[in-house]
């Protein structure tokens, strides 16, 4: 994928893990500050801790950081707090606001010393810009290019040493070249329930909202490992019981609530209901074709694929294999329904049906 190739957004959904417009003033006001408020990925902090704490230690800049993770696990808010432990400065732009070369060219030679650079969706920068990136990664330098054809000269720039945060939802897009220039990369993962049940609380407090223990872990249950949808959740079921209750998000009003939103106990939306219905009552589990099933839930196929079907596969729900999407056990335990006898068994069971 290029920077000109964007993937089809979950934004909208209730258990999308995307966010745009005014839900990110929301999530600005719900970021933990510092390491130490950051909730979950024991690896990730400790290495980050490892890494500040010398780079402060010796009076110097921090190396370059990539952060790679799904959306929504916390990347934006450890860069800010990246910065906020080096106590500098912070400046946010992403690949796609950098087309051309220029562009990075003058946002590099206005950093101040120290100052970390945020670079988000590293992976759909441009490919100048990225080869300029590399030597100012690397020597803290850049050439810029003045004129066009023969008569073009190249003035060197000396940049003051920054540090440069990436943050990718697809590392594994990044050519090699600039993988490699980072000093630290903090992989983050999907977080535990019990993770989520101490974000929602923590949110919770500054929200001024009071939840139980039982309507924290309800809407933890919900959140498909992710922070941002369980901030989120948080919200709906707050209205729900300012409306409907008395204001407290016990476990019975989290789990009204989010009936109401129709988001199930395992954190299925319609979608993801719809997609796995139709794979089990029109097509006996499977397996069928993406495109057959697509139309079978009148959406898209890129849809399915792209916003879908992650999770189900992820759950241990739907299975991609090359005759089709099958169903698994688990996936007719979670709809209520019994497969039909002589149904292909899940988890490899048969041969040459599941993907290696
Ligand atoms: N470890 C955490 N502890 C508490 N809150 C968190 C944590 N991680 C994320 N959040 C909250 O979740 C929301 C989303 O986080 P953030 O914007 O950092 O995700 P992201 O990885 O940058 O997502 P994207 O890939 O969409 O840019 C924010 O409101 C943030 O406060
Ligand atoms: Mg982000």
């Amino acid at each position: 994928m290029t920077w000109e190739e964007q993937p089809p957004q979950d934004t909208g959904r209730l258990v999308g893990a995307t966010a745009e417009g005014e839900e990110l003033a929301a999530e600005a006001a719900l970021r933990p500050k510092d390491l130490a408020e950051f909730v979950g990925q024991p690896k990730v902090r400790e290495q980050l801790d490892l890494v500040l704490r010398a780079a402060r230690a010796r009076g110097g800049t921090a190396d370059h950081v990539l952060l790679s993770g799904a959306p929504g696990l916390g990347k934006t808010t450890l860069s800010m707090i990246i910065a906020a432990e080096m106590g500098a400065p912070i400046r946010i732009t992403s690949g796609p606001a950098i087309q051309h070369a220029g562009d990075l060219a003058a946002i590099l030679s206005s950093l101040a010393e120290g100052e970390v650079l945020f670079l988000d969706e590293i992976h759909r920068m441009s490919r100048p810009a990225e080869e300029m990136l590399y030597m100012a990664m690397e020597d803290f330098r850049v050439d810029v290019i003045v004129g066009k054809g023969p008569g073009a000269t190249a003035i060197p720039l000396e940049l003051p040493p920054f540090t440069l945060v990436g943050a990718t939802t697809r590392a594994g897009l990044l050519p090699p070249p600039l993988r490699d220039r980072f000093g630290f990369t903090g992989h983050m993962e999907f977080y535990a329930p019990t993770e989520l049940e101490r974000v929602i609380h923590r949110s919770a407090r500054l929200l001024d909202v009071t939840v139980s223990d039982g309507g924290a872990a309800e809407i933890a249950g919900r959140s498909r490992g992710t922070p941002r949808i369980a901030n989120r959740l948080l919200r709906r079921v707050r209205d729900y019981a300012q409306v409907r209750g008395d204001g407290v998000v016990t476990e019975e009003a989290a789990a009204r609530a989010l009936t109401v939103f129709e988001v199930d106990d395992r954190g299925l939306d319609r979608l993801d209901r719809s997609v796995l219905e139709a794979l089990l009552k029109l097509f006996g589990g499977g397996p069928v074709g993406l495109s057959t099933l697509a139309v079978a839930v009148g959406e898209e196929r890129e849809t399915v694929e792209e916003v879908a079907e992650p999770f189900l596969v992820r759950e241990g729900l739907l299975a991609r294999t090359p005759r089709g999407r099958v169903a698994t056990p688990a996936a007719w335990a979670h709809l209520g329904l019994t497969p039909p006898p002589g149904t292909p068994v899940a988890g490899g069971a048969q041969e040459g049906l599941f993907e290696s």
